[in-house]
């Protein structure tokens, strides 16, 4: 309960005094159902107010959408696009590979029971990463892919495969409404900034002078996708009929040797390139191929690698000079 001051306390519920519950009344039975009727005005009225009402909205306004990780990168990202309408990364998951598998299926596990209860529509935030090192270039939906389900990349991919797989589950058996979109290498303004993927380490190195970070020979190569152009596909997906799964990324292939060179070009910084050791079962080859949202959603990015970096870039050189200000200067 909200203490009794709370502003937000609706004012045709009585206020509940803290002594009337922790004394024991003289007549216990008429205080106690008493208590009780008060306890349940107050919870009716904390539902009524948790929830939009939604019943008097035209019917192509009565959604209720729960994103789950809404305050991260993408989704916050979806969640603007969302609000209009009416956001891993191997290090960092890799620090803890129970938590991202328990995440994976605990969470959604949770949410396929959440959504056959209510009749929700599901929309899974898979990834490119289903197909490993992949042995089939580009890569389309139905390639099974090429996973080492030991290596230290397992925790995330198998974790992934394994939720796709409680997807269709609950869909053969329950029914629920699935939607399965395998994202690739997706970059943009909110990313975080040391996560350790290649956009955003790049970015950094190259603002601060640092030699730019890349592992093995740089001739590994992916596909970068601005995050406005996922968020669409998203959305088409969910307002779709396909519940098959859908890649959703930038067909535009770059090596890593490459992008380094970009990056450095449009921040304009003269940073040395290093090369380290290469990343273990690094996939060495990834590019979508986007028939399928193309065909079934009309879907197709639209930013260009060197626009979208620039907004990025800008992004980033906006939070360096906040965060990286000596504290007496704010
Ligand atoms: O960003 C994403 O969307 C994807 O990021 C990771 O997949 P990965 O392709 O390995 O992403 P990065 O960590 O950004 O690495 C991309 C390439 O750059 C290389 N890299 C990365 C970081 C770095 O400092 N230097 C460097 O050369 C990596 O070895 C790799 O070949 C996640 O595993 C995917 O699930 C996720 O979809």
């Amino acid at each position: 309960f909200p203490p009794s001051n709370n502003r937000n306390t609706p004012a045709a519920v009585p206020e509940a005094h803290p002594e009337h519950f922790l004394s024991a009344p003289s007549d216990a039975s008429s205080s106690s159902i008493k208590d009780i009727e008060t306890l349940k005005r107050r919870v009716s009225a904390l539902e009524k107010r948790q929830f939009p009402t939604v019943a008097r909205l035209d019917w192509r306004q009565r959604k209720r959408i729960l994103i789950t990780g809404g305050a991260g990168f993408v989704g916050s990202h979806l969640a603007d696009a969302l609000l209009r309408a009416p956001g891993i990364h191997p290090p960092n998951y890799q620090l803890n590979p129970v938590k991202t598998l328990k995440t994976n299926l605990v969470g959604t596990i949770n949410m396929l029971g959440l959504a056959k209860r209510t009749r929700a529509r599901l929309l899974l935030a898979s990834t490119s990463e289903v197909y490993g090192d992949p042995e089939k270039h580009p890569q389309s939906e139905d390639y099974w892919g090429n996973v080492n389900p030991i290596g230290p990349r397992s925790c995330y991919d198998e974790g992934k495969r394994a939720a796709e797989a409680l997807c269709y589950a609950y869909k053969r058996r329950s029914n629920v409404d699935i939607r399965v979109a395998r994202i690739f290498n997706t970059y943009g303004p909110r990313m975080q900034m040391n996560d350790g993927r290649v956009v955003s380490n790049f970015i950094l190195q190259a603002l601060r002078g640092q030699p730019l970070t890349v592992y093995g020979e740089g001739d590994q190569t992916r596909s970068f996708q601005f995050v406005t152009d996922l968020v669409s596909g998203l959305i088409a997906l969910m307002a779709s009929n396909y519940s098959q799964p859908v890649n959703l990324g930038n067909p535009d292939e770059h090596t890593i040797g490459e992008f380094a060179r970009t990056v450095l070009s449009l921040a304009n910084s003269s940073a040395p390139v290093h090369r380290l050791q290469p990343a273990k079962d690094d996939p060495h080859r990834r590019k979508p191929d986007i028939s399928v949202a193309k065909r079934e959603l009309a879907w197709q990015p639209t930013v260009l690698l060197r626009d979208g970096l620039l907004q990025t870039i800008h992004y980033f050189r906006h939070r360096l000079s906040v965060d990286e200000k000596p504290q007496n200067e704010l």
